[in-house]
């Protein structure tokens, strides 16, 4: 029986030792580690990281509490020091704390840069993505290679990704944004010693604050130097996000609420910031365990594609519009969320006051950790066959990814649900379709369906450790875009 300072009772949970308290116990897959330990201590359980309570939450019941029933008190998120140096002390969206400012930068995102119109609005840019991926992965098929999948869906998100948020593609070689994102998401999915143990986390053991500092120079330079682009250019036509906030700078952000922030400067880098590093590794990683399972399991590859078949035809690519017509695809996706959630433990929140759950002291400033992958991976929500790959299993289950349904939050739930979840779905769904709808995947020589590596890394997103190398095969029978 844990107690807190006050003698209230806390959460069950494994012993803590001293000034490390649990960190030794979360390996380097720490959702399948604090699935291990919450089957032994139940779905709200507590540990320590370093100096800090956490939560470590493991059923749809306990985060139905924690992001719908007790949202306010779990809406805020730690400050953690990669976030700090990134977004200049916070200024972003994803790790602002809970409060007026936070209210006003996720209303202007969501209005003016995530609304499903402005999403709807980049269709073309998508199309036109994709539509140069295909061509070039007909040619690689015409001459049997073998194909980076990995890589291709990497660059092509990054292509969608950096034209609808700074305007520019990656034909721009001057910089890697791609490489710059997944390092920040590997240093803030890692247990930072300086978040946990302050005082040893000075000392840099584990090198942290040194790659956070170059990794935050050089974004702060690619945006600065767009931005300063932006400003200079002033008659070109396009409606990326830069131009959405720039005639938004030294303006009121709401002049309606009494709490008056003016945009400046830092404010857009920021925003932009988070949107960068939110955008680029998240859909991408979702497409590529989709096709890893695809390839895994060649029934569901094949009844995905006569879906495709009968509902496109062969005599042309997918297109959005049709995407509302492919019901198997949506079982897929979800399918491969339930699997895979591209980030297991949401963005993790802290505890804004000293809070109550199912008889359990949660003390104030508690770090909280939905573990997703180990609601997707329970017997006791999806029966015996939780590791099977099997969409069908949507049939029955009116479950969403919409944030409605907490056996399944790929984009968490409550206030501070994912704002990009429309565009992101419709990257993975487009993606995913028109690479399955276009070639059929074949392994590399030698290897069989149930040999393909699926390792993963860990970080705030888990993606393959693995690039996933197949050979595509042309599959239509007119090459068009
Ligand atoms: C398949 C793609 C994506 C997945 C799986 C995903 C997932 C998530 C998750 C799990 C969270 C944390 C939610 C929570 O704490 O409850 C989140 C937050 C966020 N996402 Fe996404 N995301 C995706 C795409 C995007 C895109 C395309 C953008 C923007 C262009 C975006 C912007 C954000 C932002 C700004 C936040 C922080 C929100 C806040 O703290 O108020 N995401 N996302």
């Amino acid at each position: 029986q844990k107690q807190g300072k006050n003698g209230r009772k806390l959460p069950p949970g494994p012993r803590a030792l001293p000034i490390i308290g649990n960190l030794h116990e979360l390996g380097n897959l720490p959702h399948r580690n604090l699935q291990k330990l919450a089957q032994k201590y139940g779905p709200i359980m507590s540990i320590r990281l370093g100096t800090i309570p956490a939560i470590v939450i493991s059923s749809p019941e306990a985060a139905s509490l924690i992001l719908k029933t007790h949202d306010t008190s779990f809406a805020s998120r730690p400050k953690i020091q990669v976030s700090e140096y990134l977004t200049f002390g916070n200024k972003g969206l994803a790790f602002a704390e809970y409060g007026p400012y936070w209210r006003n930068i996720r209303k202007l995102s969501t209005l003016h840069l995530l609304s499903a119109s402005k999403t709807e609005s980049f269709v073309s840019l998508r199309k036109e993505e994709l539509g140069s991926l295909m061509q070039s992965l007909m040619k690689l098929a015409a001459t049997d290679e073998v194909v980076d999948v990995s890589q291709k869906v990497g660059e092509v998100v990054e292509n969608i990704a950096t034209t609808m948020i700074l305007g520019r593609s990656k034909d721009d070689d001057r910089y890697d944004l791609k490489e710059i994102a997944e390092e920040v998401l590997k240093i803030v999915g890692a247990f930072n010693l300086a978040d946990f143990v302050p005082f040893i986390g000075a000392l840099d053991l584990q090198g942290m604050t040194r790659r956070t500092k170059k990794a935050a120079k050089s974004i702060h330079q690619v945006v600065e130097k767009i931005i300063t682009e932006h400003e200079q250019d002033t008659d070109h036509q396009h409606r990326d996000f830069v131009d959405m906030l720039l005639p938004l700078m030294n303006q009121p952000m709401n002049s309606h609420d009494k709490h008056v922030y003016i945009i400046d400067r830092t404010n857009i880098k920021a925003i932009l910031l988070d949107m960068i590093v939110a955008a680029f590794d998240t859909s991408a990683t979702a497409i590529e365990w989709a096709i890893s399972e695809l390839v895994r399991n060649p029934r569901v590859m094949k009844k995905l594609q006569e879906e495709l078949q009968n509902v496109i035809g062969m005599d042309r690519m997918v297109e959005e519009k049709d995407l509302g017509k492919l019901s198997y695809l949506e079982m897929v996706v979800k399918e491969t969320f339930r699997l895979h959630p591209v980030a297991p433990f949401l963005i993790p929140r802290e505890c804004l006051e000293d809070t109550t759950i199912e008889g359990y002291y949660v003390p104030k400033k508690s770090r909280i950790m939905v573990n997703t992958w180990a609601i997707g991976h329970d017997r006791n929500v999806w029966s015996n066959n939780v590791e099977e790959f099997y969409p069908e299993r949507f049939i029955e289950r009116t479950i969403d990814v919409r944030g409605h349904d907490f056996e399944l939050l790929p984009f968490g739930s409550g206030r501070r649900m994912c704002p990009g979840m429309h565009s992101g779905l419709i990257t993975v769904r487009l993606v995913l379709s028109q690479l399955v709808h276009c070639f059929n995947w074949e392994l590399p020589s030698g290897l069989k369906p149930n040999d393909l590596d699926m390792t993963e890394v860990f970080g705030l997103t888990v993606p393959r450790a693995n690039h996933l190398l197949l050979k595509p095969k042309n599959r239509l029978l007119v090459r068009t875009t």
